[in-house]
């Protein structure tokens, strides 16, 4: 029976479309492209370095120079050695040329030192210069770009070998530069022995050119089918080797079934590797083949010049040792335009990010207005629609919310509370309707001053793998000074007593990965989150299930900090616990992204809608049968 992995199908990876292109574009695509991909990597190579980017071109044009007059100068010496007359005086007669020979065989020694040096400034700041583009752009889109089609994957494709292809681009295109410039050089060299012998040297390189291309596309033809095959090992290796699914593997013996899949995925692979060993075998020598005998042509060329008195011996010789420098530089050349093509695909991606990127990042207002603290919030008839969903996540929703309000937002799994939360906030722009911070729009305002009016203490609040201080101090990095309001904000989220039982008390770094690190339960990571939003004074604070893994008294406490702020700060709840709303000025029921009800607990209990029921079903878990 065929062994099938139970791993589901994958989407495509963004190397997997790269290299899908450069499979599909064959040879005279790859040519076709290189021009402007190198073009752009050496315009973000002259932002980043450029005296740097100019002194390596100038380098390695000069080093080509160098080895056109190395071939002449090797003539010369030839002439003077195979010449006519007594050993010592033929040998007198080539030192001159010997001595230049020298002299140029240094100077391109040293250029080699330079052109690595220069090289080596150069890769750190483009890399530099690339990476922090991207994180400019990841960091500035807005949220809903994460949603939106094919991001995630393009943002994927940017990132990984994205980054690492603007300098790979530019070295690629300069050892293909150094490898061109060899080429001409012995083609020039030639063409000054005898006119026939460049078009003899073309006829040897291209079916070289021809495999070495060929076998490259053979190759990514591979990696491209094997690709699947490599993502599900990854897959599998996050899941047999990492400290999250550990307990679980191990809990409901996994092992064996986990191993089972590596071996249908690994069996496949294997034979892959064998068909692609054979195919770019056959290529190889089909090329090495038909290079043998045109090589042999050349070479009977050559010796026909020789003995019909065309050509003389020195430069008989001359011309084998041209030929060989050319195709060396000819062979440097292909690998360097296979590499170039690979990596050429990646730089693409990581442009084509960086403009979807920038064409997703709203500009904000011309002249945006700096508000004074606000004194209503007003959702009107705001809908809200995520990219790939056929119903609205926040359905037509009006609210107001005065400042110093304590108001909750109720409602059953996927209601639309978080939704409609970073809709107040600005995080998230509704399809219709408008949030008003008073009599303005929020989007005319100033985004700063909003963002700095507004805290959150989120669902899936993020794990900062800083200290115990910083995980609070993120809430607010404008504040500065000593610990007072750190720990003003962990008392408050019921955090302090934890964080001083930790082994460096605030100090203690919470990250497993770092030396000395220590990781926090669920409970605990949790009141770190509530800890950051008290930190940040702001007008409005919204805790989205701030107490889901809270034990009863940590609860009770931190809802008791919720409530010391009524009347002085506005406070969103969001959560299930109604018991925890109780208090609450208004309460906001959503029933499938709509606003269904609201009022007092009081008041939505005498109406007796879905308020009351979800109320009663929690009281009777509290009940005696
Ligand atoms: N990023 C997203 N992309 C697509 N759909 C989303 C996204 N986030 C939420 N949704 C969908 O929008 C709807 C509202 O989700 P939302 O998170 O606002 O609900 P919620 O009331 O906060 O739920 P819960 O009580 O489970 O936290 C749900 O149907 C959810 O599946």
């Amino acid at each position: 029976m065929k062994r099938v992995s139970d791993i589901p199908k994958l989407r495509s990876a963004w190397w997997e479309v790269g290299l899908q292109a450069s499979v599909d574009a064959g040879i005279a695509g790859v040519a076709k492209a290189l021009p402007r991909l190198i073009a752009t990597a050496f315009r973000r190579a002259m932002a980043a370095d450029r005296a740097g980017t100019i002194a390596t071109i100038g380098i390695t044009v000069t080093a080509g120079v160098m080895a056109t007059l190395g071939l002449l100068t090797t003539q010369r010496v030839l002439i003077a050695v195979l010449s006519q007359g007594p050993t010592v005086e033929r040998v007198e007669a080539a030192v001159p040329a010997l001595l230049t020979l020298v002299v140029l065989t240094a100077v391109r020694g040293a250029l080699g030192i330079a052109s690595g040096w220069t090289q080596t400034r150069l890769e750190p700041r483009l890399r530099q210069q690339a990476e922090r583009s991207l994180f400019e752009a990841t960091t500035a889109v807005p949220l809903s770009a994460y949603d939106s089609e094919g991001f995630t994957d393009e943002l994927e494709r940017g990132s990984g070998r994205g980054v690492d292809a603007v300098w790979n681009v530019v070295r690629h295109a300069i050892n293909l530069m150094a490898g061109v410039i060899g080429v001409i050089a012995a083609g020039a060299a030639l063409a000054i022995l005898h006119p026939l012998l460049p078009a003899a040297l073309l006829a040897a390189s291209v079916p070289e050119a021809w495999s070495a291309l060929r076998a490259g596309g053979q190759r990514y033809r591979e990696y491209l089918l094997g690709s699947i095959r490599r993502r599900r090992v990854w897959i599998l290796t996050e899941l047999m080797a990492r400290r999250g699914s550990a307990a679980e593997l191990r809990a409901y013996h996994l092992r064996d079934f986990l191993l089972r899949q590596y071996d249908v995925v690994m069996d496949a692979e294997t034979a892959a590797q064998l068909r692609l060993a054979r195919a770019v075998t056959a290529t190889t020598t089909t090329g090495a083949i038909i290079t043998g005998v045109c090589n042999a042509g050349v070479y009977g060329l050559l010796a026909g010049l020789l003995v019909t008195g065309h050509l003389p011996l020195a430069a008989a010789a001359t011309a084998v040792v041209a030929l060989q420098s050319a195709r060396n530089s000819l062979h440097v050349a292909t690998i360097y335009i296979n590499e170039l093509y690979a990596d050429g695909r990646h730089l693409r991606d990581l442009e084509e990010f960086l403009t979807r990127a920038r064409r997703l990042t709203p500009s904000g207002p011309a002249e945006p207005l700096m508000p004074p603290p606000f004194r209503t919030l007003r959702l009107d008839a705001v809908t809200l629609t995520y990219a790939d969903r056929d119903r609205p996540a926040v359905d037509g929703v009006s609210l107001t919310i005065q400042a110093g309000q304590t108001v909750a937002f109720v409602g059953e799994n996927g209601s639309g509370k978080t939704t409609l939360a970073a809709v107040l906030m600005g995080l998230r722009t509704p399809d219709r309707g408008t949030v008003w911070w008073d009599e303005h729009r929020l989007p005319d305002l100033d985004a700063g001053a909003v963002r700095a009016a507004f805290s959150a203490v989120t669902q899936d609040h993020w794990q900062w793998p800083f200290t115990a201080e910083t995980n609070i101090r993120l809430g607010d990095l404008s504040v500065d000074g000593g610990r007072d309001p750190v720990e003003a904000a962990a008392r408050a989220a019921v955090a302090h007593e934890m964080i001083l039982d930790l082994p460096h008390g605030y100090a203690t770094l919470l990250d497993r990965s770092f030396e000395g690190g220590q990781d926090l339960s669920g409970g605990q990571w949790q009141r770190l989150a509530a800890a950051r939003g008290f930190f940040r004074d702001a007008d409005l604070l919204i805790m989205d299930e701030p107490s889901s893994a809270l034990d009863a008294r940590a609860e009770a406490a931190l809802f008791a900090s919720v409530r010391a702020r009524h009347g002085a700060k506005t406070t969103v709840l969001i959560t299930h616990r109604l018991a925890n709303v109780r208090h609450a000025d208004v309460i906001f029921v959503l029933h499938e992204g709509r606003l269904v009800d609201q009022g007092t607990h009081a008041e939505l209990i005498a109406g007796g809608g879905l308020y009351k029921t979800w109320y009663d079903l929690q009281k009777i878990g509290y009940t005696d049968a």
